[in-house]
């Protein structure tokens, strides 16, 4: 059974009507969820994908639930937590913005997904870098908490805004600093909602350093109390060197060594767990509302020995078959009002936006990184090579040139089929613009071996720990590619996916998906899958065909805006004699920003 948005795309996956009548099949979760005393449902990192993942191409079926459908599962996973006594609380580690047509076609279309978002109660919400690259996003955040749409409980511990108040800029925190609530068991909870030491955000803006937050007065009042428990929600990795938390943690363990702390991560769009010690534990819940997380834990009783608590996690495919596998429904019985609600306003949005409209139809699937960069189905290569010289037009400038972009400003796979408004800023969400300066061939191109050699300095959460795996984009394709190694070596050692198999060769993996190695206890996944290809021969820039021109022809170099920084620290290690600036600069192809460059292609060469 797909999920709705499946549907929609079953004439697209093979074009024609057999993919209609055999939608995927999607396989049944076996083991029910280790319920406790509290249990959590966690999101993160949806980057606007509301209306569930909409392709056949695997292993994007198993991610066909859309928010609607995640609101009907929550609430049955509410009443169910009702029935036995126990507490279920919702959280959500931010980064809404960027990545679909509902969040990314204009400021005003993220206002009413988020808006759309807001139906379903969460407990508590942190934000995320990806809505601090515009003043206009966080200020959105700012009024809509000041009108009570998340209801206090919209936490942003350490990032103010400057605001006028009467007459006066001042900074305020964007939303609550924190908040202290009991929960339907009347357990007593002192949450906080954190950012990563996040450098790249706009003026007016500001991220204090975690290490910076765990020192202030108001926060150590805050966590003076003992509650019955400590709720971290934060747009940061879950451990490993990059690991912010431990500021925090280690402050609130000073002061209270037994107290349960449970924290849910982001920013990674992994799937990832540990426990800092046997009363604590971090759940990461993976990106795109591909994955829901659960946590669950027994909570010290009257007589408290001290010693450790029983706490699990599990990773749920995002989709109606978990769902109603979890809350024991069936589709007669699983959709709520609410559910409903949410899934008709999605599709009510999405029709007033036209972002269904193809432009036309994609003759096969290009991904962003199962194969390398240079390979011609690699997303990147596509855009290096055949849409940004083909669609980059300056009326102007019609000589030789050599276009130099950042690769992260593609964020996902482009599926055969028709290809649609949606698609397009679902690959490419952002707004960045071109600009141009006169150089030597050689030196772009030399320019370009050492921006890829040096990374993209965006990308780090701190940049005191350069040296360190802090890259959330290399952490989340490590990841993969570990996954991928792994099974390739299995299946060239002989051994089949038993290992995967939870012990049962009836239960043996059928379909790609995630395949989670983290530092908790026991198997992670909800469901045992093949992983995803991944190629480890990817690239932080992209740049396109040097032109048929001698080498110390000075030639036009474009560069995407977001790579900017980097290119011109490029320039200046390559030749430390350099004086370019970023007033050498002028506008390319004035008014062409990068979120629309594949559907001009699209609707020339795929029409
Ligand atoms: N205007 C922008 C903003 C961001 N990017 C890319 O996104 C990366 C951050 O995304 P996360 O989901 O990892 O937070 C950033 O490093 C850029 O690669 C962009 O291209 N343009």
């Amino acid at each position: 059974a797909p999920g709705p948005g499946a549907a929609r795309h079953a004439l697209d996956a093979d074009g024609d009507a057999a993919a209609w009548r055999s939608p995927p099949v999607l396989p049944v979760p076996t083991r029910p969820l280790p319920w406790g005393d509290v249990n959590f449902l966690a999101t993160s990192d949806t980057h606007g994908w509301l209306r569930g993942h909409q392709h056949n191409t695997w292993p994007e079926p198993n991610y066909s639930g859309d928010f609607g459908t995640f609101a009907s599962f929550a609430e049955h996973m509410r009443a169910q937590a009702d029935e036995r006594g126990v507490d279920l609380l919702l959280v959500d580690a931010g980064d809404h913005h960027d990545g679909s047509g509902l969040v990314s076609t204009s400021p005003a279309s993220a206002v009413a997904a988020d808006n759309i978002f807001a139906q379903l109660t969460y407990d508590v919400l942190a934000i995320g870098n990806h809505e601090l690259y515009k003043y206009e996003s966080a200020l959105d955040v700012y009024e809509h908490n000041q009108k009570g749409r998340w209801a206090g409980r919209y936490l942003t511990s350490n990032v103010n805004i400057t605001v006028e108040e009467r007459g006066r800029a001042v900074s305020v925190p964007v939303a609550e600093r924190f908040a202290k609530f009991e929960t339907r068991q009347g357990r007593r909870v002192t949450a906080f909602g954190v950012l990563f030491d996040f450098k790249a955000h706009d003026r007016n803006l500001t991220v204090q350093a975690p290490t910076k937050l765990a020192r202030e007065a108001w926060f150590l009042d805050a966590i003076a109390e003992a509650p019955d428990f400590f709720l971290l929600v934060g747009h940061m990795p879950g451990r490993g060197l990059t690991s912010e938390w431990s500021p925090l943690f280690d402050a609130i363990r000073a002061l209270h060594p037994t107290v349960p702390v449970f924290v849910f991560g982001g920013h990674t769009h992994v799937r990832d767990c540990v426990q800092y010690d046997d009363r604590s534990i971090a759940l990461v819940p993976g990106r795109y509302l591909e994955t829901i997380g659960f946590v669950s834990s027994s909570l010290p009783g009257a007589e408290d020995d001290g010693g450790a608590l029983d706490m699990n996690r599990r990773y749920l495919d995002a989709n109606d078959v978990t769902y109603q596998y979890h809350t024991g429904t069936d589709e007669d019985t699983f959709h709520t009002p609410v559910g409903r609600n949410i899934s008709s306003a999605l599709a009510q949005l999405a029709q007033e936006l036209q972002i269904d409209i193809p432009f036309g139809t994609v003759p096969h699937d290009y991904f962003l990184a199962r194969h390398p960069y240079g390979h011609p189905r690699s997303v990147l290569t596509l855009i290096a090579e055949k849409i940004l010289p083909e669609v980059l037009e300056d009326q102007k400038r019609r000589g030789p040139r050599i276009i130099i972009g950042n690769a992260g400003t593609l964020r996902f796979d482009v599926f055969k089929g028709p290809f649609d408004r949606n698609d397009e800023l679902t690959v490419s969400p952002f707004t960045s613009a071109f600009l141009y300066t006169r150089l030597p061939a050689f030196l772009a191109t030399e320019v370009f071996a050492e921006m890829n050699r040096a990374g993209a300095s965006k990308l780090l959460p701190t940049t005191a720990r350069e040296d360190v795996e802090a890259r959330a984009t290399r952490i989340y394709n490590d990841w993969l590619a570990d996954q991928w190694d792994e099974h390739v070596a299995a299946t060239l050692l002989g051994a089949d996916d038993d290992a995967l198999a939870f012990g049962s060769p009836d239960k043996k993996p059928h379909t790609l998906g995630y395949v989670t190695r983290d530092a908790c206890k026991g198997r992670g996944d909800d469901i045992p899958h093949i992983p995803v290809p991944f190629s480890r021969d990817q690239v932080d820039f992209i740049m396109s065909p040097p032109p048929d021109a001698p080498d110390d022809e000075v030639v036009d170099v474009v560069v995407m805006d977001f790579a900017m920084d980097d290119f011109l620290t490029a320039v200046h290690t390559v030749d430390p004699t350099s004086k370019l600036t970023l007033d050498d600069f002028e506008p390319y192809a004035e008014g062409t920003l990068v979120n629309a460059v594949f559907g001009k292609y699209a609707s020339r060469e795929w029409e």
